[in-house]
């Protein structure tokens, strides 16, 4: 495991004072990596779990070549350009779920449903309103209307026996859920769960069911933060809200980072006078203080905190490397639980969230897939934007009356508001480089339904 130092050498440029959007999710790549362990688990639990080995089809999917309509199956060598068809339905109608026992001959076709396996010979299939039938029984078929293999569904077009049909690494959606039955597969392997620690810190920060107290603001960081997680799918540790005293601080350290995998916190980690939380996360472990060129979130912690039996083992290898022994445990020193200490402003806390932590926390749950790409919408109006920083600014997408999308922003774009927050559905990125926006400039969007 690479130290936070050993990281930011490999990043050029890098600036903890000043460092661009980009390159904190650069970073943050190389600080976690995914959990090893892994469990079985039941399909109807295995919902936004991620895929720790591959799904190999033990069956094709469709099992044998069928029919897509409900119709005639013919031999569709006896079609021709230009002319029209007449068949004679010979023997029973081939049902879905039996085979069907018979012959066809040239000039014959075969009643047939929609999924019945197509009779040996017969690879086409007329959907029964494109015929009409004669005073003899007989199918009558326009010329050109079909191709040879028409409405025929092919053994295996979807799943074939002994291939992957769901990688390593693939979040489990529904979608996903469903294909894993259709392979008549019970259950599958996944990646543990993801424990993450939150607390929020601060003296004027109130827990719900105290009484209101001049200074004082409700904590609501928990609430949004424990929300986010939920949706990620992570097992949440709620350590509640953590007063700014060493004592209590360095046991929520601590206690987090025995149970969690990774830890965040809200609060304290610009550089005010009453903060403990800084010099607490500096003392238990290895933390870096950014300065982030953007708005809002602009200060934030990262890096590893010991628990008390890592610590342990760090300051045993100090002692045995001051003897000049070597040995691995070294290497347990740089571990620990990941760090991601994030501002104490409410919409700077989501903001951060949604752009640097759950990218990380994907990558840490053994997730391969590709963030969704975000989304290009007209500006219905001019927003001001200050080149050399990234802004993510609360933005309303919708439906312009030509049919294309447009966003507008929400409103006061102060990072205490999470009114302007709940009234958004995606957030406006406005990059690095950029400037002002006039209105009808093309924008991205980072949408919320389906990331958070
Ligand atoms: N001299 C400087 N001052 C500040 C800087 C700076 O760079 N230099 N950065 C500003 C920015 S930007 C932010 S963001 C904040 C971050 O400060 P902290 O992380 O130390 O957070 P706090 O001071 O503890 O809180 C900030 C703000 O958020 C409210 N808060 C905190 N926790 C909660 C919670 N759980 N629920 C609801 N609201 C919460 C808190 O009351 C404060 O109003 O620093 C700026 N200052
Ligand atoms: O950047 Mo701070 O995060 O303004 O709220």
């Amino acid at each position: 495991m690479k130290t936070l130092e050993q990281i930011a050498a490999e990043l050029q440029g890098y600036d903890p004072q000043a460092l661009r959007a980009a390159d904190v999710n650069a970073f943050l790549q190389r600080l976690v990596a995914p959990v090893t362990e892994t469990e079985e688990v039941g399909i109807f639990d295995a919902l936004g779990r991620v895929l720790a080995r591959d799904v190999v089809s033990p069956i094709s999917v469709p099992p044998h070549d069928n029919s897509a309509m409900d119709g005639y199956a013919f031999d569709g060598a006896q079609l021709m350009p230009g002319q029209a068809l007449v068949l004679r339905p010979v023997g029973a109608t081939a049902l879905a779920g039996k085979a069907w026992a018979g012959q066809v001959a040239n000039g014959e076709c075969v009643k047939i449903m929609t999924g019945a396996i197509m009779p040996a010979g017969l690879d086409t299939v007329v959907p029964q309103e494109l015929t009409t039938t004669g005073a003899d029984g007989r199918i009558h078929i326009a010329a050109d209307l079909l191709r040879r293999g028409d409405n025929r569904r092919l053994l295996g077009e979807d799943l074939m026996q002994g291939r992957i049909a769901l990688s390593k690494g693939e979040l489990l959606t529904p979608a996903a859920i469903g294909l894993i039955a259709s392979l008549g597969l019970r259950s599958v392997t996944v990646y543990r769960r993801l424990r993450v620690a939150y607390f929020s810190t601060g003296d004027e920060i109130l827990s719900l069911g105290e009484p209101p107290r001049e200074g004082a603001v409700y904590d609501s960081n928990r609430y949004t933060v424990c929300g986010l997680l939920t949706r990620l799918g992570v097992q949440v540790i709620d350590l509640g809200v953590v007063r700014d005293e060493p004592a209590l601080l360095a046991a929520a350290f601590r206690r987090a980072a025995a149970e969690a995998d990774a830890i965040i916190t809200s609060g304290g980690v610009s550089a005010g006078e009453a903060d403990h939380t800084r010099r607490m996360m500096r003392q238990l472990g290895d933390v870096a203080f950014w300065r982030i060129a953007m708005r809002p979130g602009r200060p934030m912690a990262v890096g590893r905190i010991r628990s008390e039996s890592q610590a342990k083992s760090a300051s045993d290898a100090y002692q045995k490397s001051a003897d000049s022994y070597q040995n691995e445990s070294t290497q347990d020193a740089a571990g620990g639980s990941v760090l991601f200490g994030l501002p104490g402003n409410p919409v700077a806390v989501m903001v951060s969230f949604l752009a640097f932590v759950r990218p990380a926390l994907l990558r840490m749950m053994g997730c391969t897939r590709a963030a969704p790409p975000l989304l290009r919408a007209t500006s219905a109006e001019a927003l001001r934007k200050k080149a050399g920083r990234t802004e993510y600014q609360r933005g309303l997408v919708s439906q312009a009356a030509d049919g294309t999308l447009q966003v507008r922003s929400t409103g006061n774009q102060g990072s205490g508001m999470l009114s302007s927050m709940v009234q958004a559905n995606g957030l406006i990125v406005l990059h690095h480089d950029q400037g002002h926006v006039a209105a009808g400039d093309m924008v991205d969007v980072m949408m919320f339904d389906g990331v958070v």
